[in-house]
């Protein structure tokens, strides 16, 4: 025994020599030599093994960020390993226009196929989804659903009267006596206290899925909203793939919201009459293709995600910077006064030309989204004067464009409600794209807008609103924090915290 125990020991030094030198000369092969023999190739950020899979996890956009100042902020296409998955990373505007258009060697379907899996649609439907055409269309059920979105989302389609609807939804949701149980924390003579997140989700997550499902998706499921909190709430761990038994409010909560559709779907078509018009679209797509009630249940699942996980914690911001700062309170006000003045119909054309109410929105999503285009390289394809090789990810995370001083000004750290007025061409600059872009550009972006600044106009025309006494130093609230650390496909949330209001009947 102690002979074992002895020449153990006495093999550790030459091992830990051994180790030292293989991972010196893996370093510096990986690091320096191959940069050196193949110029072409994006640079790795040098990582220590198993490769940046913490710092990614603890703060995905601060190892990016990193990574950048690494390579001199140069913003020349640049590589990290996370999790033994190498990924190109663009963060040079300029860059932007070759990634969104090289669609024939830089694909989303692979990212779409996970998605559906994650959602719970079979391989067999996932197949069928990506093979078959659909009716009438030169392209397959998956990508002809992507110009369904367009077609019901744009200016010129669908979008009017889906507004519509969701207008007088939101018209509806926006009173004092409206206010639930859920939003209202205490209620006083003639004051009420609210959760403001909680008050932003009701305004738009009701009216939007039933604009668009139709009224019934409350009937068989009452408690949806609820239900949609709690998976949005945790809708990070799902996107790290943290499994189940770790998880389960996530996964709990997406299956009772898949068997809600799963009812939703059985009934029969005469109940649905009032959904709109891409649900009809996809659905008669889905059934002509022999897709499953089950399949379709987990299908829907996405889009019920999309249409509602972004707006409600875009207006949360822009209501927590306005409510926060009296003097900005008192501008939107005045300024949106004769465009409500004028009633409900063409109330949004109105406030589209409101220009500091939409500077607000548009600090809002330069500051508080995180959005990511993502894509596979099917095919080397060379951007800026380097080549992304076939096999690999390339995502663009914009947040590493709407903090660039260079563009933005010196102030970008801070929300400055005045930038986009001031600089009427920054919207319009490559470097803002909340949105993303390419053929996954947000399909939603109008109608975004449209809903968030109604709610906005609602809210500060039909009560006298204030900051409720809080507990910092001076006896108010703290301004809450954007949660910036998981990577998110849109608006980011607070870190663990809300705002509460105190509001006024007019
Ligand atoms: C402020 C609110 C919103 C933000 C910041 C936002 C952001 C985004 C982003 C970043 C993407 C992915 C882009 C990419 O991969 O390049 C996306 C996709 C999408 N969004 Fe939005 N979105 C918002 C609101 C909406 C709304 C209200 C709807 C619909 C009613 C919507 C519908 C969609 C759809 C259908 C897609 C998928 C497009 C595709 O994969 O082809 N979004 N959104």
């Amino acid at each position: 025994m102690a002979g074992i125990w002895t020449e153990s020991f006495g093999l550790m030094p030459s091992f830990v020599v051994l180790s030292v030198v293989t991972w010196v000369t893996w370093r510096v092969w990986k690091f320096t030599l191959k940069p050196m023999l193949s110029p072409e190739d994006p640079k790795d950020y040098p990582y220590f093994v198993p490769g940046n899979a913490s710092a990614f996890m603890k703060d995905s956009q601060g190892l990016f960020q990193r990574a950048r100042e690494y390579f001199g902020n140069t913003r020349v296409p640049f590589a990290v390993t996370i999790m033994g998955q190498r990924i190109h990373v663009i963060t040079d505007p300029k860059d932007l226009p070759t990634l969104y258009k090289s669609t024939s060697t830089l694909t989303f379907d692979g990212f779409i196929k996970a998605f559906f899996q994650k959602e719970g649609v079979s391989p067999e439907a996932v197949h069928i989804m990506f093979t078959k055409q659909a009716k009438g269309q030169r392209k397959n059920i998956t990508h002809a659903g992507e110009d369904f979105f367009k077609q019901q989302l744009q200016p010129g389609g669908h979008l009017q009267r889906l507004f519509a609807s969701i207008q007088v939804k939101i018209d509806e949701c926006i009173k004092w006596e409206s206010l639930s149980s859920g939003t209202v924390i205490s209620t006083m003579e003639s004051t009420k206290t609210i959760s403001l997140l909680a008050f932003c989700h009701e305004c738009l997550v009701k009216p939007v899925s039933t604009a668009v499902f139709g009224n019934v998706i409350y009937e068989v499921e009452p408690r949806l909203s609820e239900i949609f909190r709690k998976f949005d709430d945790n809708s990070w761990k799902m996107n790290y793939e943290i499994p189940r038994l770790f998880a389960p409010d996530v996964y709990d909560a997406k299956d009772e919201i898949r068997a809600a559709m799963l009812r939703y779907i059985k009934l029969p078509h005469e109940t649905r009459r009032d959904a709109a018009w891409i649900v009809h679209i996809l659905e008669d797509e889905l059934r002509g293709a022999g897709i499953s009630e089950d399949d379709m249940a987990s299908f829907f699942f996405g889009p019920f995600w999309t249409i509602n996980g972004n707006a409600y914690k875009n207006l949360f911001w822009v209501l927590s910077h306005t409510f926060f700062d009296p003097k900005l309170h008192a501008a939107v006000r005045e300024e949106i006064e004769p465009a409500v003045a004028a009633g409900l119909e063409g109330l949004d054309g109105r406030l589209e030309k409101c220009p500091r109410l939409v500077a607000i929105y548009e600090e809002v999503l330069r500051f508080n989204t995180s959005s990511v285009t993502v894509r596979d390289v099917i095919a080397d394809t060379k951007i800026g004067n380097k080549i992304l090789r076939k096999g690999a990810k390339v995502v663009a995370p914009t947040r590493q464009l709407h903090f660039d001083p260079a563009v933005f000004g010196r102030n970008v750290d801070d929300f400055d409600p005045e930038r986009f007025l001031k600089n009427k061409e920054l919207s319009k600059s490559n470097s803002f794209r909340p949105f993303g872009g390419g053929i996954t550009h947000c399909p939603g972006r109008w109608l975004a807008m449209k809903e968030i600044l109604l709610c906005v106009a609602l809210i500060i025309s039909r009560f006298d609103v204030e900051v409720a006494a809080g507990q910092n130093n001076s006896g108010g609230q703290t301004f809450p924090k954007v949660d910036t650390a998981m990577l998110a496909l849109g608006v980011l949330p607070p870190v663990k915290g809300d705002v509460n209001l105190i509001l006024r009947r007019k």
